[in-house]
């Protein structure tokens, strides 16, 4: 286990562990502009490169073993982390190792479980969701299931609101701290809920009818990492991440011929 003093004036420091996303609107991409926004230092290690644009993913090439690692091991055993957030893993192989590095910090951890792209596309090998349930929950502060997700690792179906707390419970029993289930796929309202099991907290957004959601699970993900890092309670953060996912989601604009992405920087446009 490494331990870093946090350097005295330097921002808050954050890792994306995750694959990248050609595009920009998803992925590691969405991550570092979104770190940016929220004013710590993002840092990444990439596990998968992806050939991807607003109409679906073309390829995926997952990075060696000893590439990941040297990466993770590079930031973490030098520069420090004060939050790991993980998205896009890929591989179940990929899956252990990035379980197994999370022992080398004691930062917290938001787990975005990436089933599928917002295209369909699969950016999890069907291997690897038990390799997800047994070895990652366990190790996550927060993780942040969209409903597809939710019944990949749970098998429990999301219909409406009142289905959610049912859903948090059954991903709570896989170990995670803190589960945000997003309910961005529902009809009527985005209510999102946030729960350790003893205290619950509903987010609720209105529905916003876009097309250009591309990003959206990764930039609340990184938003609420990037809140951790700052001290925020996962409440807190939360809900600083839904503004901000909020925000983005409504400035959303199209680039290429399919699903454009959310606006990392929306706060600038306005
Ligand atoms: N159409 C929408 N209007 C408002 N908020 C949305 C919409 N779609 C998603 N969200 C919000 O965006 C965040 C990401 O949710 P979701 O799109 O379900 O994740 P994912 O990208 O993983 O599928 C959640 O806070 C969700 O409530
Ligand atoms: C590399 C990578 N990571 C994550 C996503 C999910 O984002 P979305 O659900 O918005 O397609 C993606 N499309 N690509």
């Amino acid at each position: 286990m490494m331990t870093c003093h946090e350097p005295a004036g330097a921002p808050p420091r954050a890792l994306t562990i995750a694959g990248s996303d050609s595009g920009g609107g998803a992925g590691i991409q969405a991550d570092l502009k979104t770190m940016l926004e929220f004013g710590v230092h993002g840092m990444s290690a990439i596990v998968a490169v992806t050939a991807q644009n607003s109409v679906g993913v073309h390829g995926v090439w997952d990075l060696p073993a000893e590439a990941v690692r040297g990466q993770i091991r590079a930031v973490v055993d030098d520069i420090g982390v004060d939050v790991v957030k993980t998205g896009m893993l890929s591989s179940a192989a990929l899956v252990a190792l990035v379980a197994g590095e999370l022992d080398r910090t004691r930062a917290p951890v938001v787990v975005d479980p990436v089933g599928v792209s917002k295209h369909g596309d699969p950016l999890l090998a069907p291997d690897a969701v038990d390799v997800v349930r047994r070895e990652l929950l366990p190790r996550a502060t927060v993780v942040t299931p969209n409903l597809d997700e939710v019944r990949l690792l749970t098998g429990v179906e999301v219909h409406d609101a009142a289905d959610l707390p049912r859903a948090a419970e059954a991903l709570l029993a896989l170990g995670p701290a803190w589960v945000l289930v997003k309910g961005g796929h529902l009809r009527g309202d985005a209510v999102d809920l946030l729960t350790d099991g003893t205290s619950r907290f509903l987010l609720r957004g209105p529905r916003l009818d876009r097309r250009h959601t591309h990003g959206t699970g990764c930039t609340l993900a990184s938003a609420l990492a990037s809140r951790l890092a700052w001290g925020d309670t996962p409440e807190q953060a939360a809900k600083a991440a839904k503004d901000y996912v909020s925000g983005a989601l409504a400035a959303g604009f199209p680039l290429g011929a399919g699903i454009g992405p959310v606006d990392h920087g929306y706060r600038h446009r306005r």
